[in-house]
């Protein structure tokens, strides 16, 4: 459905504009144009033409696409894509030259109880070492005004339960990420945004937390995951957002994208992201992998 009024998101089409050729995943037409109808309305995220520089680095490069209510969102990408400090974006945490990230049309800083609406981990929670995971969770609520009554609701529902007594300082780097989830959904947020989640989970682990992310998004949520695991992401995700060189190179459901895959001659979902950021590489640098040879 087009825009119903011209889209303030700045940077919002400079994606387009600034491409000298065919833009990297137009082959397999996996890019969705307008985030701004979103934007105007949604609780999810939406976030567009997003450009950031870390010295010469530049980290992002019109970063754009959108995270919807009630799906799990994969942001997968190979490594210095991008994916965090889109994440740290959305959060407030880092500043940017130029783009928005809006959260229910509003960007971090203007969220009146940000707990409230959007809840992250980006890394493995570091609680007091002396402190058990309860008392960190008890701590967190009274200090940042959130409801109490949450803490053991989300202890269970992190799956923390057996350690959630025992003195953070022992736990593992499974149990920190569990730990770093309860303390995410203390808010009871319809936003949820997780870094690499799956770090340091066992195949136990990883199975629950795909049943995690499963029924965050059943209620509803609004669910960002950053992950390297595209097999886990296809077992998971609703949706894929393929990130490389600092711009969004494929922006499709996993359904659409298995649909791609099987169109090339057995290629799998992982070939095809494989070729994506591959793409994406040469789109930038104007030498394709032939000139290389
Ligand atoms: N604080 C920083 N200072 C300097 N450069 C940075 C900083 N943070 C990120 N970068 C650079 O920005 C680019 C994007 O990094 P980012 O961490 O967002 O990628 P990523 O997709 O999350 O990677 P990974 O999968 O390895 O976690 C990289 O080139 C990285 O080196």
């Amino acid at each position: 459905m087009p825009c119903v009024r011209p889209c303030q998101i700045p940077g919002s089409s400079r994606v387009a504009a600034a491409a000298t050729g065919p833009e990297p995943g137009a082959a397999y037409n996996l890019r969705h144009e307008s985030n701004c109808e979103l934007a105007l309305s949604a609780p999810g995220i939406v976030v567009a033409g997003l450009r950031k520089r870390y010295g010469t680095v530049l980290a992002l490069d019109g970063m754009s696409f959108s995270v919807r209510p009630g799906q799990v969102t994969g942001f997968v990408g190979p490594n210095g894509a991008g994916k965090s400090t889109t994440m740290r974006v959305i959060l407030g945490l880092d500043a940017v030259e130029e783009g928005t990230a809006l959260i229910g049309g509003l960007p971090y800083r203007g969220l009146r109880h940000p707990l409230h609406h959007v809840g992250s981990l980006l890394d493995a929670a570091a609680p007091h070492p002396g402190r058990s995971g309860r008392n960190h969770l008890l701590w967190l609520a009274h200090s940042q005004g959130l409801d109490v009554r949450r803490v053991d609701r989300v202890i269970e529902q992190a799956g923390l339960a057996p350690a959630a007594r025992r003195k953070a300082g022992g736990y593992s780097l499974g149990m920190r990420q569990r730990l770093g989830i309860a303390a995410a959904l203390l808010g009871d947020p319809p936003v949820v945004l997780l870094d690499e989640p799956f770090n340091g989970m066992d195949p136990d682990g990883i199975v629950w937390m795909r049943g995690l992310l499963r029924s965050l998004a059943s209620e509803g949520r609004a669910v960002l995951v950053s992950s390297h695991l595209m097999g886990e992401m296809q077992h998971t995700a609703d949706h894929l957002v393929v990130a490389g060189r600092g711009r969004a190179i494929a922006d499709a459901s996993v359904a659409e994208l298995i649909a791609a895959a099987s169109r090339g001659n057995g290629a799998t979902l992982e070939d095809v992201y494989l070729r994506l950021t591959r793409e994406a590489v040469e789109f930038r640098t104007g030498t394709s992998t032939e000139d290389r040879k």
